[in-house]
């Protein structure tokens, strides 16, 4: 093992530290680097959030994130943010605006990109790395234009050493990738470290998660540069979080733990959908079997909830990447293995709409369905890669007309998804309404489609009060959950309920007169 890194004793470690074998040494000798500036290159879902939970816990650290997409970056400087997330927007008025006794500004939104990187020391890359859409690898492989493009920036505008981190999610073996472009492209004499820093925040719950991860990876190169630079980004995480969670690895298993985390997080969600098409048919119930499997401790009871199938802009192309990367080493029957996760969670799809269409008599044409919830899971308005792209898109293809309601996901967003998806533009043009409660979707409907689990949804438990984003509630309708005697009054009659996400007492529904149908269970 290199002398950089140890073992933690049995003794140093709390009660509740993680299990993770590898921490930073508190005696080693590298000499740390004070770090007074930090530029991130992206300003989205991960980027915004995480600069600002380091800018509001290291008040001597200037941050500043930069995005060559302005209007992004003029809504960062807004008290209306490009994204919700509950609690950013307190998080990002204290660091940005100074508005606590303890904190004078010192976050700041930039398309100065150029000047940004100039004069920071250490560079967060937080750009988007999608599935390629050309060439070779198309379908499977990261594309890492955005990231290259960053890089050659950072070359350009240097004029000494930088600290370079991949927040992003990229493939094992990135940092050689952008290690051979500033050696090709940087001024002479000057040195740049790069260090994998993956991010493991989930989206909806990204400040929790980031004020208290479970870990902080770290991967370097185990040089004396490379753990100098571990060394300097591990303190600025120090300012908040206890050292036995700073976990320092090589860089090459730090790049790949992200992807191995996604794999398995995914792995679990179509386990448990595989088993519920199973629940279907032999009378058992998803909800009970996952209760009881995830009591065993080895399992753990997270992750593990029966869905229409999983979603957001990670998952997918996440397993994708590592499977190709399997490929690409010829490791066939191992890249065979992850894309099975992808393809059971297409299967889910179709499952969940095939029954749909069964119950309805095997036709759509003429019936409207109302859809409760757009966006690929609660408390955000992200839609990338949510499954009501996939069942609206086919319900529509089947000749519904849909009339779709989710409490935070604009019309126009909305649209955009599903044009960009369908290959028939007329039908969304024609069939589709986008409502603006769920009283309106519901509206002559013959059934409720729930595609996302918002607790407005739910007749279970109690009244919702949602955080804003903005510290105040959005509105008196989003306080109160869907009264489903008023939604029943408003339907045709037979009328259906399809919960895609097992969220409502199916027998209270069925009380009211719904017929309900709900995921893994006869
Ligand atoms: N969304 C999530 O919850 C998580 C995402 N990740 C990973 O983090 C990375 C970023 O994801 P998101 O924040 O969701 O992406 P995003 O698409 O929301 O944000 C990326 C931003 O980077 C900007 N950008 C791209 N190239 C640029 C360049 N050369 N110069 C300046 N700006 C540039 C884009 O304009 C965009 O605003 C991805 O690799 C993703 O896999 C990791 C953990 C969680
Ligand atoms: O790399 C990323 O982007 C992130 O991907 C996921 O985070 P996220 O996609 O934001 O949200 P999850 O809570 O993991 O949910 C993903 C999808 O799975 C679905 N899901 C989740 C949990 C579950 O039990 N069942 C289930 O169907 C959700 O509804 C959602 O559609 C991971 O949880 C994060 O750790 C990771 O950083």
């Amino acid at each position: 093992m290199s002398p950089s890194i140890s073992l933690p004793m049995q003794s140093q470690r709390r009660s509740d530290a993680p299990m993770a074998a590898y921490q930073i040494n508190p005696d080693r000798s590298t000499k740390a680097i004070r770090i007074k500036k930090i530029c991130c290159i992206g300003a989205g879902y991960v980027g915004g959030p995480t600069s600002a939970v380091i800018a509001s816990k290291n008040p001597d650290i200037q941050v500043t994130v930069v995005d060559y997409n302005r209007q992004r970056i003029e809504a960062w400087k807004t008290d209306d943010l490009p994204i919700y997330e509950p609690g950013l927007l307190e998080v990002v008025q204290a660091a940005r605006d100074g508005n606590s006794p303890k904190q004078t500004p010192n976050l700041f939104f930039s398309t100065d990109v150029d000047r940004c990187i100039a004069e920071a020391e250490l560079i967060l890359l937080s750009v988007n790395t999608p599935t390629k859409s050309l060439g070779r690898g198309a379908g499977h492989a990261s594309e890492l234009f955005h990231l290259e493009s960053a890089v050659r920036k950072i070359s350009a505008a240097s004029e000494s050493d930088k600290i370079i981190v991949e927040k992003s999610t990229v493939p094992c073996r990135a940092a050689d990738t952008l290690r051979d472009v500033l050696a090709a492209t940087a001024k002479p004499g000057l040195h740049f470290e790069i260090l994998s820093n993956p991010e493991f925040l989930a989206e909806g719950t990204a400040i929790s998660n980031l004020l208290n991860p479970d870990r902080i990876l770290i991967g370097s190169l185990q040089t004396p540069r490379g753990l100098e630079a571990a060394q300097a980004l591990a303190n600025v995480y120090g300012a908040w979080i206890d050292s036995d969670r700073i976990i320092t690895i090589n860089l090459y298993s730090s790049e790949l733990a992200k992807l191995a985390a996604n794999a398995l997080l995914a792995q679990r969600i179509s386990s448990v959908n595989a088993l519920s098409a199973m629940c279907e048919s032999v009378g058992a119930d998803i909800d009970e079997v996952s209760y009881a499997v995830g009591l065993d401790k080895r399992i753990g009871s997270r992750m593990l909830k029966a869905s229409v199938g999983f979603g957001g802009s990670c998952f997918r192309k996440d397993i994708l990447s590592l499977a190709y990367i399997a490929e690409s080493l010829h490791l066939f029957e191992v890249a065979d293995y992850w894309r099975s996760i992808v393809h059971i969670n297409e299967y889910q799809k179709n499952r969940f709409t095939r029954r749909m269409v069964r119950c309805l008599y095997n036709s759509l044409t003429g019936k409207t369905l109302a859809v409760f919830g757009f966006a690929y899971k609660k408390d955000t308005r992200d839609t990338r890669e949510t499954a009501a792209i996939t069942v609206v898109d086919d319900v529509l293809t089947e000749g519904a007309n849909v009339r779709i309601y989710d409490p935070l996901v604009k019309e126009t967003q909305i649209r955009h998804e599903l044009k960009s998806t369908t290959a028939r533009l007329d039908c969304v043009e024609k069939q589709l309404t986008v409502c603006t409660s769920a009283y309106e979707a519901s509206t002559g409907a013959d059934a409720v489609i729930i595609l996302t689990e918002w607790d407005e949804f739910s007749n279970r438990g109690e009244p919702v009060r949602r955080d804003s984003g903005h510290g105040r509630k959005t509105d008196e309708r989003a306080e109160r959950k869907v009264d489903w005697t008023r939604v029943a009054e408003l339907m045709r009659r037979p009328m259906f309920v399809f919960d895609g996400r097992n969220i409502v007492d199916a027998g209270a529904l069925e009380e009211l007169g719904f017929r309900v149908a709900c995921i893994g269970k006869a």
